[in-house]
């Protein structure tokens, strides 16, 4: 079978032939089912809606009878699918999808989706569509004293169980005996969310919360304030672990991985909170114009003076203290790797951006109602530092939120893959180029690196990034969509880094096709890596290593790098 590679760059066909071996003629002109440089640069970019990171509710897929509460999209998905008009139930599947980045709060993540994120003005709330919720008497402020159980995936949640009934509930640990109070579920629900308002018998790695806007109804941003560093570590663990048992099958073992999740920044001592994050997002109170953060599974907002894991870069504007009447939400964005600092502003429908005055040098941004970016005062990017190179990021785009997260995973997925010179390789979701970058100075000039990312701004901050790279092509479309139609039979190494829905049967399928001699998966949704884990053994593929970073401490979600080697003898 011909290797087929990604199209270099301008220069390269003069290169053609230069190298021995069956690789050689990737790079020269067309052979049947070839990829061409012609040929791709005759595609037009297909323009398409920028896949937007953001805080979702969970969108993790869920197996059935697994043990976490399904996101609020598929509980409506499911309720809709129950109308006699209704399609096929949803539960089951993905829920909704493209985030990656920690859920709920606001807290915890990169931009929402707008459409999510705003909170609409009083008079436009009453329109909003009614949840549907099961019939049945509501059980909402009950009181249920239970001992605790497993933690569960998604949400920062425990399984208890009271009269027979699952309850998830937050603020505890397990092995805790609590008072739990109902949040939400009727006497006909399947499960009830609660949360833990008195501990009776707390855990050893239970603490004293340091921020004093988490707890029961306060900011659904951190999950775990109240659990010691290493037992926040222990708690992602045993996630992982039973999201691998229970859908792919695997012992941490037969995964490739010691059980450990590693800290990173340094071990910190209980009670002190790292200032890790480098990108928030506040919602405006719509009544006082200050600057709050959302509560769980709600729209309602937790006024804060400060946020105590945002980066100084951050905390040190003071946004918290002034009045941001006329505004929606504030993104705010303090680059890792420079001085820089971004406000991306959204305004209130029909109000004028208000004068924004800071002391500190900002650029600002806003959103216009259709989503499109408006450069009102600096830079529309920040610029990041990352494995040796400098990063253009624009308009709020994808880039990890701790500042050692983009080292650090590189560093994983390069020591797993050990790129060889004159190699070819796929960085799928390639977001501004990471991962790209990082294998493109490895494989050398010799070999070629492809980069498919559907965001447009993203694909063209790649592009920038890269620029110098001869050997690094970046395409902007869908992966699922771009793939079949490249024409690529095989490849040497893959990176896949996809949202937090994973990448799915289909893509996987297309992936375990190209006879990778290794593949690198960065996952930031247990379940979803072990689903895609299970399909990937499907078609001959298994986890030799399995790593596991505390890349969002105080809450619930963590990042993971596997490394894929086709199974010997399989065929
Ligand atoms: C988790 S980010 C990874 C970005 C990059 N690897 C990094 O580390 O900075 C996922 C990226 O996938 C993009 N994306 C989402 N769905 C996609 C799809 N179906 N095809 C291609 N890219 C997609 C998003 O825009 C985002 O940039």
């Amino acid at each position: 079978m011909s290797r087929n590679t990604p199209p270099r760059s301008s220069g390269k066909s003069a290169k053609s032939g230069g190298k021995s071996g069956g690789k050689s003629g990737a790079k020269s002109g067309a052979k049947p089912g070839q990829v061409t440089r012609a040929r791709w640069g005759a595609r037009p970019a297909r323009p398409e809606a920028t896949d937007r990171d953001g805080f979702t509710a969970q969108t993790a897929p869920l197996a059935p009878g697994e043990s976490s509460p399904p996101p609020a999209a598929a509980v409506r998905k499911a309720a809709e699918a129950k109308k006699p008009a209704g399609g096929r139930s949803a539960a089951g599947k993905p829920a909704g999808g493209g985030a990656k980045a920690p859920a709920g709060g606001g807290a915890a993540g990169q931009r929402a989706p707008r459409k999510q994120a705003v909170r609409p003005p009083k008079a436009l709330r009453a329109a909003k569509p009614v949840l549907r919720v099961p019939a049945g008497d509501p059980l909402v402020g009950e009181r249920y004293e239970v001992e605790v159980g497993p933690v569960a995936h998604g949400g920062g949640h425990c399984v208890a169980r009271h009269e027979g009934r699952v309850l998830f509930v937050r603020h505890t640990l397990p092995g805790e005996r609590v008072i739990a109070q109902v949040t939400e579920g009727t006497t006909k629900s399947r499960f009830l969310r609660a949360d833990a308002v008195e501990i009776l018998t707390p855990s050893k790695d239970r603490i004293a919360a340091p921020c004093p806007f988490s707890g029961p109804g306060k900011c659904g941003g951190c999950d775990w304030q109240h659990v010691t560093p290493g037992g926040q570590r222990k708690l992602k663990g045993q996630v992982l672990t039973e999201q691998l048992a229970k859908l792919a099958g695997l012992t941490p073992a037969e995964a490739g991985w010691d059980g450990s999740v590693e800290p990173v920044g340094g071990k910190l001592p209980p009670g002190e909170v790292p200032q890790w994050r480098s990108r928030i997002q506040y919602t405006v109170d719509q009544e006082s114009g200050e600057v709050g953060l959302r509560k769980h599974r709600s729209h309602d907002i937790q006024l804060v003076d400060r946020c105590l894991i945002a980066s100084e870069g951050i905390t040190e504007l003071g946004l918290e203290a002034r009045d941001w009447t006329g505004l929606t939400s504030i993104d705010v964005i303090a680059a890792a790797g420079s001085s820089d600092r971004q406000l991306i502003l959204t305004p209130a429908p029909g109000e004028q951006l208000p004068l924004v005055e800071l002391d500190k040098p900002v650029s600002i941004s806003r959103i216009d109602d259709q989503e499109n970016f408006h450069q009102v005062h600096g830079r529309t990017f920040v610029r990041e530092r990352a494995v040796g190179r400098t990063w253009r990021v624009s308009n709020g785009g994808f880039w990890q939120i701790h500042p050692e997260a983009p080292d650090t995973l590189v560093d994983a997925v390069m020591s797993g893959l050990d790129p060889q010179w004159g190699e070819n390789a796929l960085d799928l979701y390639c977001g501004v180029g990471l991962f790209a970058g990082a294998l493109a100075d490895r494989v050398g000039e010799d070999g070629a690196v492809l980069g498919i990312e559907s965001g447009k701004q993203a694909v063209l901050d790649a592009r920038h990034n890269l620029a110098e790279l001869e050997n690094v092509r970046i395409e902007c479309d869908k992966v699922e969509a771009l793939l079949p139609r490249t024409g690529i039979e095989s490849t040497d190494l893959i990176v896949l880094d996809p949202p937090r829905a994973g990448a799915g049967r289909e893509t996987v399928r297309h992936l375990v096709g190209l006879s990778a001699r290794r593949i690198a998966y960065v996952a930031c949704d247990p379940a979803a890596l072990a689903r895609d884990l299970a399909f990937f053994r499907e078609g001959g593929y298994r986890p030799v290593s399995l790593r596991a970073f505390d890349l969002f401490p105080m809450t619930h979600h963590f990042e993971c790098v596997a490394i894929l080697e086709p199974i010997r003898g399989a065929a």
